[in-house]
C-alpha cells in the first residue's frame, strides 16, 4: 500500500489502516523494500541475538559499580553504562549500554577482559549485525529512493546498544520504559528478547500505538533516512511500553549516516516540502545529532534541557518537525 503526501503537512501519512489490530510490518512475502516505505519492517531471518549473555553482562555492571565506574571512565563525556533510571522517576524507565564502534576503541584491553567472555559476545554480535544485515538494508533503501545509499555511511556512524527495562528502577509502577519518539539516523535494528506484555509499540497513525510482536526483529527508519528520500521513508514514531514487575532486554543497532553528509533530499523536486535550513544545505548530519541527542538524552534523563520554558514531549517533536518541514 502505498503512502501518500498531503500539501497541508508535507510529511509522509500513512493510510488510514483497515484493520489497527496488527502493524503493516509483518508481510514477510513483501521485499524489504516496500515495507520500509510506509512502516516497520521486519527482518525475515535474522541473527540469533544472544540474549543470555547480554543478560549476564548487565547483571554484572549493575552489581559491580567499580567495573561500571571503569567503563564509563573510559568515555567521561557521556559515559557508557547510563542508569539515571535508577533514581530519576521521570525519564524512561530503563538502563542502557551505548558501545558504539569509536568508543570500543578507546576500552583498554585489561578493562576489557575484567568484562569477560559476556562482553566480547555481546561486540561480536553486533558487529555480525553490521556485517550481514545493514548492507541488505541499505541495499532495500537504495532500490527504493533510487540512490546509493551506502555510500553515505562508510564511515561507520553506528552505535550498539543493550536496553534493559529492569523491574527495579527509581518508579517501578511506570509503564513508560521508553518515551514516544523517532530515531534520529537513517534506520535502528531492534532485537527483542520474546518477552510477553511488555512491548516495543509503534504509531500507526496518529495516537494510534500497536504492539509489535515480541518475537520480531525490526527495522525502523529514522529522520536522516526520511529527508534524505524527500520524504519517501517515514521515520516512525515508536515506544517502549513496561509492565511492573516484568524484565526486558533489547538489542539495538543504530545506522546513521556519516556525519559531514548534508541532510537534504537527493530528488530536487521534493525540496519544497523542507524548511529553508534543509534546502540551503545548512544542516548536517552532525549539527542534527547534536540537536536531536539533547532530547534523547533528556528523555533517558541523561540531560536536563528546557525548552521554551517547558520539556514536554510534545514540544521536541515539534521543534524537529519545524527544523525539518517547510511551513
Ligand atoms: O527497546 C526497544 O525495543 C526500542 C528502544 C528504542 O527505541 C531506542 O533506544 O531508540
Ligand atoms: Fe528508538
Amino acid at each position: 500500500m502505498a503512502a501518500i503526501f498531503t500539501t497541508s503537512a508535507p510529511q509522509l501519512k500513512l493510510d488510514q489502516h483497515e484493520d489497527q489490530q496488527t502493524p503493516r510490518h509483518h508481510s514477510l512475502d513483501q521485499p524489504l523494500h516496500s515495507t520500509l516505505r510506509t512502516q516497520l519492517a521486519t527482518l525475515p531471518t535474522p541473527i540469533k541475538a544472544p540474549f543470555g549473555q547480554m543478560r549476564r553482562l548487565l547483571d554484572t555492571l549493575l552489581s559491580n559499580p567499580t567495573l561500571a565506574a571503569s567503563l564509563n571512565n573510559t568515555y567521561p563525556k557521556r559515559g557508557i553504562f547510563k542508569t539515571a533510571a535508577l533514581t530519576n522517576t521521570n525519564s524512561d524507565q530503563k538502563l542502557t549500554l551505548d558501545i558504539s564502534p569509536s568508543r570500543l576503541e578507546l576500552l583498554p584491553a585489561s578493562l576489557r577482559t575484567e568484562l569477560g567472555p559476556d562482553f566480547d559476545a555481546v561486540v561480536s554480535f553486533f558487529q555480525s549485525v553490521e556485517r550481514v544485515h545493514v548492507p541488505q538494508i541499505l541495499a532495500a533503501l537504495s532500490q527504493l529512493v533510487g540512490f546509493d545509499m551506502s555510500r553515505l555511511h562508510a564511515a561507520r556512524n553506528l552505535n550498539f546498544r543493550l536496553c534493559d527495562y529492569i523491574p527495579s528502577t527509581a518508579n517501578p509502577d511506570s509503564s513508560n520504559g521508553c518515551g514516544a519518539h523517532r530515531d534520529y539516523g537513517t534506520f535502528s535494528i531492534i532485537f527483542q528478547d520474546k518477552t510477553a506484555l511488555t512491548a516495543l509499540e509503534a504509531e500507526v497513525s496518529p495516537g494510534i500505538w500497536v504492539p509489535v510482536p515480541p518475537d520480531a526483529t525490526v527495522v525502523v527508519c529514522g529522520w536522516c533516512a526520511a529527508v534524505l528520500s524527500g520524504g519517501e521513508i517515514k521515520a516512525v514514531r515508536h515506544r517502549v511500553r513496561r509492565v511492573p514487575g516484568v524484565r526486558r532486554i533489547s538489542a539495538v543497532l543504530f545506522v546513521a549516516p556519516d556525519l559531514e553528509v548534508k541532510l537534504r533530499p537527493f530528488d530536487e523536486g521534493k525540496w519544497k516540502y523542507f524548511s529553508d535550513e534543509i534546502i540551503h544545505g545548512n544542516v548536517d548530519v552532525e549539527g542534527f545529532k547534536e540537536v536531536m541527542g539533547k532530547k534523547w538524552r533528556h528523555r533517558e534523563g541523561n540531560e536536563d534541557i528546557t525548552l521554551n520554558g517547558q520539556d514536554s514531549e510534545v514540544d521536541q517533536d515539534d521543534d524537529i518537525q519545524r527544523l525539518v518541514w517547510a511551513d
